[in-house]
């Protein structure tokens, strides 16, 4: 016999970025509140995003330093990477953090959280395994999924995700890597310092396409001085497995657009963006309207066409990053438990790539400032030009910024340079304070920061 249906207060899908502090603090306001998660507690970020890519870049990072020590006079003899030692650090930073998630819960008084995958039976009520559950408020944050472009032969050879890599056994003898954005990068960089032959095949024009076209041929340029291959403009007309008798490290065949070959690599990561996990959810059942691509709909307070029904974090689309994810749930809880009347319109978008250098970005680039007609100037100073960076031997990169020249506000700012995305928080704090350009020129810096140089920075529009 079929369970009668459990009613809750509210209903958190998902115990992602936006979703765990939600359910917590909903349940803190008195508020009966079931989380259900159909995985890990943590999501993405933590389980197999943010938190173990930026723990395995750090090793690399370590790795690249030693690489290149000897250049600075420091004398290594010989050294090795053991991958099952880093996967195992990253397994143990994961775990805890994951671990630190799931006690917080345990210990929120009003509640409980649900083990398995929900799916809506109608417009308040989801199944989640042969129990049915009901709320008048539910809040969705099941994230995104890599997505898997329609490339020819794809589903007959055995390919990375972002996911399956963090626990491959081995080091690829030679990884190719399908995308040239973020994941592409970060990941391409990290198997690179490891000791793989890396190759990247992007089908548009340029690196990170979002970006100006100096901050994309920097990024470029830096990545292929470590001996990334960086193919753009290209597709993968089909790929397949050589015959069983290749060698491993040529176990893949890579037929590239007409004019640029094929490639054999030991490896396929596919990197080309990550698609919405809205078709297990049965949204139709709620009436829930989503976009061409599957991404919920939402207006600027983050409420779907179903009065009481919210999207958080990825599965809405737009900008997707943890602290974003994180940036809804302050907006959703603020709006129903304080009255207050937050949106997501015009809210600031900061991101970094944590490539080495990492690409720290907030605001609009040179060119959506022209498309937008504004008058602006922008400022550059190479990371050569940076006294804490010739000290540090760290000179790959520049800043940027863009300023409205009547108002002297900064609209938008790329560093690209050692610890790029701290410098870029500097900017992010003055757009937010409307701290005009020129009182950064003159502002004292303690010497000698990466910081300090944007004194230098907004001095190169006085010549
Ligand atoms: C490799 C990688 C590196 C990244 N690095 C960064 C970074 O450095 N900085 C950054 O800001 N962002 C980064 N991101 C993006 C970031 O991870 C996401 O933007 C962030 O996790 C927000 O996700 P979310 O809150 O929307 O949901 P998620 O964290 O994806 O969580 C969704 C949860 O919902 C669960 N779920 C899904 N469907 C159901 C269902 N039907 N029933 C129950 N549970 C369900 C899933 O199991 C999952 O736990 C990275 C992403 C990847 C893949
Ligand atoms: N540091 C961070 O904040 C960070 C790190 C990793 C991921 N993320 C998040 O995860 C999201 C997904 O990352 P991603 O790198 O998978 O997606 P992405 O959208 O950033 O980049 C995908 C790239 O793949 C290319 N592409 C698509 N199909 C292709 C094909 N068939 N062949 C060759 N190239 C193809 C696209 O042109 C694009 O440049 C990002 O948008 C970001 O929001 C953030």
């Amino acid at each position: 016999m079929t369970p009668p249906t459990k009613k809750w207060d509210a209903i958190v899908v998902g115990s992602g970025q936006g979703g765990t502090p939600l359910a917590r603090k909903l349940a803190r306001a008195g508020m009966q509140t079931a989380l259900i998660e159909g995985e890990h507690v943590g999501g993405t970020c933590i389980n197999e995003g943010c938190t173990p890519t930026k723990t395995m870049i750090a090793d690399a990072k370590l790795a690249q330093w030693v690489r290149e020590a000897p250049d600075r006079g420091i004398g290594v003899a010989g050294f090795s990477v053991d991958l099952a030692q880093i996967i195992a650090r990253k397994n143990s930073v994961v775990t805890a953090f994951r671990t630190a998630g799931e006690k917080g819960l345990a210990a929120t008084p009003n509640l409980t959280l649900i083990r398995g995958f929900g799916s809506f039976s109608g417009p308040k009520t989801l199944v989640v395994g042969e129990q049915e559950h009901r709320a008048d408020l539910i809040f969705i944050n099941a994230g995104c999924y890599p997505a898997i472009p329609p490339v020819p032969g794809i589903d007959t050879v055995p390919y990375l995700t972002s996911k399956t890599i963090l626990d491959i056994p081995v080091i690829p003898a030679h990884l190719v890597v399908l995308g040239g954005g973020y994941i592409a990068l970060e990941m391409g960089q990290l198997f690179k310092r490891l000791g793989s032959e890396v190759t990247l095949i992007e089908r548009g024009k340029a690196l990170l396409s979002r970006e100006d076209e100096d901050i994309q041929q920097a990024m470029q340029q830096f990545l292929e001085e470590e001996g990334i291959r960086v193919y753009l403009d290209t597709q993968v007309r089909k790929v397949s497995s050589w015959h069983r008798d290749a060698p491993a490290t040529d176990a893949l065949m890579l037929d590239l657009d007409p004019g640029s070959g094929s490639l054999s690599a030991s490896h396929l990561l596919v990197a080309t963006g990550r698609a919405p996990r809205t078709a297990e959810l049965h949204l139709e059942r709620t009436g829930v309207e989503m976009d061409a691509h599957g991404f919920i709909k939402v207006d600027d307070q983050l409420q779907t066409n179903v009065p009481g029904i919210y999207a958080l974090g990825d599965i809405k689309g737009g900008p997707a990053f943890t602290h974003i994810s994180y940036n809804d749930y302050i907006i959703i809880s603020r709006n129903l438990l304080d009255k207050a009347n937050m949106s997501i319109k015009d809210r600031q978008v900061p991101y970094t790539v944590f490539t080495d250098p990492q690409l720290g970005r907030i605001g609009l680039t040179e060119k959506e400032a022209l498309a937008q007609g504004l008058p602006i100037r922008t400022a550059i100073l190479p990371m050569t030009h940076v006294a804490r960076a010739i000290e540090t031997g760290h000179t790959k990169g520049l800043m940027k910024a863009i300023v409205h020249t009547d108002t002297r506000q900064i609209l938008g700012a790329a560093i690209l340079g050692e610890e790029g995305g701290e410098v870029m928080t500097v900017l992010q704090m003055a757009m937010a304070g409307g701290i005009t350009y020129d009182t950064i020129r003159d502002m004292v810096f303690a010497h000698p920061l990466y910081a300090e140089s944007l004194n230098n920075l907004f001095l190169t529009l006085e010549r």
